[in-house]
């Protein structure tokens, strides 16, 4: 098909584009080799009171992907980012980064690394851009003093989040989705190729979500690895290639299309998910036996039209 027609084509219909950008998306990442993006093997990670919050984790992200990371509260979702970023120690197994070991890379200064907002002390008196120039520390030299080089890219990052006209305010002084935002811009300003970010949704309205989502495509397209973890449901098929699906283990992972299905869902969240199914009857008068299923972690829902999975269900999914 032409460009001009396959525009044509995808404008009419979204879940025509989101397949076209997908199978794009595959062909690129066939071509690189497996686990060159983030890999995990056999990752255990105990707490000091004994506490085995990840059992044998193994999976593996290609660069150019956005993947989810998806669990309960408690699953191990956080402390699989720390084990990554050399935070927690880790008990068994090794995490390579762009083909080399994590602790090669995270010196090299090539993962960035976005906590939940809880994890950051806002009353700590720093301004905006002075958080933002923390992601160049790794490229100054031992007296940290900024070059113009440092400045630009600082300049960039905040203009690409849209916060530079709140540079000069405290950081303790921002909303939430703010805070994300700045957060962000330091991960953009430390120019990491493999970005985790840890629950960048919560707190966030519904169009800062947006503008998140396209900032995360857009970093994605120009190859980088980004590993999100998040209870929005309903925004995972949206624009992740992949999923992680964690219990204090890794109970599936790959492509979005067969690891986020209702049955591993179901399997994730145990009895702590929200299920609602209004049946063919509630819906039609006709002979449609289709039902919509609403499964919910409390935040943005997942909708599925018809009792397939992903690639039956309406794209990009509904918010309700
Ligand atoms: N410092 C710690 N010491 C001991 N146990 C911990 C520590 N931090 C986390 N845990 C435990 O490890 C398990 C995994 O916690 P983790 O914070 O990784 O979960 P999570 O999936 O990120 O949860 P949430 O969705 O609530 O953010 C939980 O049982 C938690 O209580």
């Amino acid at each position: 098909m032409s460009s001009a027609l396959q525009q044509t084509a995808t404008d009419a219909d979204p879940k025509a584009a989101l397949k076209i950008e997908r199978k794009a998306l595959r062909a690129r990442q066939s071509e690189e080799p497996l686990g060159s993006g983030i890999k995990a093997e056999g990752l255990s990670v105990v707490y000091r009171n004994g506490n085995v919050a990840l059992s044998d984790a193994t999976f593996s992200i290609p660069t150019g992907t956005i993947c989810a990371l998806v669990g309960i509260n408690g699953s191990g979702k956080s402390t699989l980012f720390k084990a990554i970023m050399g935070l927690v120690p880790v008990a068994r197994g090794t995490v390579s980064i762009l083909g080399q070991a994590a602790g090669r890379a995270l010196a090299r200064n090539i993962v960035a690394y976005v906590p939940q907002n809880e994890e950051v002390d806002w009353n700590f008196p720093v301004l905006v851009e002075d958080v933002v120039m923390m992601g160049r520390y790794g490229h100054m030299g031992f007296l940290r003093r900024a070059s113009a080089i440092d400045k630009q890219k600082v300049d960039q990052a905040l203009e690409r989040v849209n916060m530079n006209e709140y540079r000069h305010r405290q950081i303790g002084e921002l909303s939430g989705g703010q805070k994300k935002r700045v957060f962000l811009a330091r991960a953009l300003a430390q120019e990491g190729q493999v970005i985790l970010l840890d629950e960048p949704f919560t707190g966030v309205d519904v169009t800062t979500e947006d503008a998140i989502i396209d900032l995360l495509k857009s970093l994605r397209d120009e190859g980088r690895v980004l590993l999100v973890s998040t209870h929005n449901l309903g925004s995972v098929p949206q624009f992740c290639d992949q999923v992680v699906l964690v219990n204090r283990k890794v109970l599936d992972s790959g492509p979005t299309e067969t690891v986020f299905t209702q049955q591993n869902l179901a399997e994730a969240f145990g009895g702590t998910l929200r299920f609602h199914v209004l049946d063919s009857n509630e819906l039609h008068d006709d002979d449609d036996q289709r039902q919509v299923t609403v499964i919910t972690d409390d935040e943005r829902p997942f909708v599925l039209y018809g009792d397939d999975d992903i690639e039956n269900s309406q794209e990009p999914a509904k918010r309700v």
